[in-house]
């Protein structure tokens, strides 16, 4: 296996990174709108947007997320929320949403958001996941099954509905819904503030990531992993700050980061969005270079496509312009993710087996 770098390997081009089969943990539902979705709903409720064409509004988007800081960031979700708040937008946004994501080479996907924010239009949060669920059905038949997708929950972390939205997950867990998440500002809002929804979710013997290690350092990372028991880290990145490289270039990893690789725990890295929160200066520099150096559990994914002005492929294609990364490093953070998947082991390990191995086999992996 190449990772970590064999220096001759040949890098793929761009038509091979968007053929190569992708898998995706952390991608936001509402922060992946086409903007011309955005604007004809808008046009039907009377909701005001800041642009009136689909380039300018995407432009807008991609200019306002890029901020510097997390939470003026989230400020542009006002607008996506807003057109989705009716069963038949949802369920639009959630179809084309599989579909892009299946025009880019993902062949598994789970899509996140907060049912909390779509019910100010009369639905009830059953109603919000069911209109989801929907529209992923659809994108999936219409995509010919070549993705499979799946819903993870979020709650928001400065709200107080996590262990409602806990418990949703789990009444849903057999019909689409793989897992929970918290989301939103991290400073100020711990993940200890939720702990009541994190040990139902583990009594239930569910699945769920926290949003950690993004906005806030390693005791936002501590606490999701030792005090609320996460499967996954959304980011993660501040890991870093646990880890020394000296001049000689000899690592030494902290007992918090030498824990998070021991434990194969995976961090669902998202590195354009990082840029824009103010989490990493540049793709060059972005701790994913070393971490994935280092073999921790490193998975590649675009957090917000509309916000990043982005998709698997430009994720992926930044690191192989930055790091010189080749197919079978493609494959290797494809195949990571699949192990991180909140899917059942037979069904992860069909895709892998089925789908993934031989589809970089036919690109020419090694
Ligand atoms: O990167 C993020 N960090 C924290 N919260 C985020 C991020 N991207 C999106 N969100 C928030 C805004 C959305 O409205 C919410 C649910 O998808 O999650
Ligand atoms: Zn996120």
């Amino acid at each position: 296996m190449s990772v970590i770098l064999d220096v001759d390997a040949p890098r793929p081009s761009a038509e091979q990174v968007l053929k190569a089969p992708k898998a995706l943990l952390h991608d936001h539902l509402d922060g992946g709108l086409r903007p011309q979705t955005i604007l004809e709903i808008a046009q039907e409720i009377g909701h005001e947007l800041p642009a009136d064409d689909a380039e300018s509004l995407g432009r807008w988007f991609a200019e306002s997320a890029d901020s510097g800081s997390l939470v003026r960031y989230l400020e542009t979700f006002d607008h996506t929320v807003a057109v989705m708040q009716r069963a038949e937008d949802i369920a639009r946004v959630a179809r084309e949403c599989v579909e892009d994501l299946a025009a880019d080479g993902v062949v598994y996907a789970e899509v996140r958001y907060a049912p909390e924010q779509h019910v100010t239009g009369g639905l009830t949060l059953d109603e919000v996941v069911s209109a989801v669920q929907l529209g992923f059905e659809e994108g999936v038949a219409a995509a010919d099954g070549k993705i499979v997708v799946r819903q993870l929950l979020t709650a928001m972390r400065h709200q107080a509905r996590s262990r409602e939205i806990a418990e949703l997950s789990v009444a849903w867990r057999d019909r689409g819904v793989a897992g929970f998440d918290i989301a939103g500002a991290e400073a100020g809002y711990p993940p200890t503030r939720h702990l009541d929804a994190f040990e139902y979710l583990q009594r239930e013997n569910s699945h769920f990531t926290i949003h950690a290690g993004e906005a806030f350092g390693l005791p936002s990372i501590w606490q999701a992993i030792q005090w609320c028991g996460a499967d996954r880290l959304g980011h993660g990145v501040r890991i870093i700050d646990d880890i020394t490289v000296g001049d000689d270039g000899a690592v030494q990893l902290g007992r918090l980061a030498a824990y998070v690789r021991d434990m194969r725990i995976p961090l669902e890295m998202c590195p354009h969005s990082n840029i824009q929160t103010g989490a990493a200066a540049s793709i060059a520099e972005h701790p994913i270079g070393l971490l994935t150096r280092l073999r921790f559990r490193v998975t590649v994914n675009t957090d917000n496509r509309l916000m990043s002005q982005t998709s698997m492929s430009k994720e992926m294609g930044a690191l192989v312009e930055a790091f010189g990364y080749t197919l079978e490093d493609l494959r290797w953070f494809t195949i990571n993710a699949m192990k991180s998947a909140f899917l059942p082991f037979d069904e992860r390990l069909a895709i892998i087996d089925d789908v993934i191995k031989p589809g970089y086999a036919e690109l020419g992996a090694l």
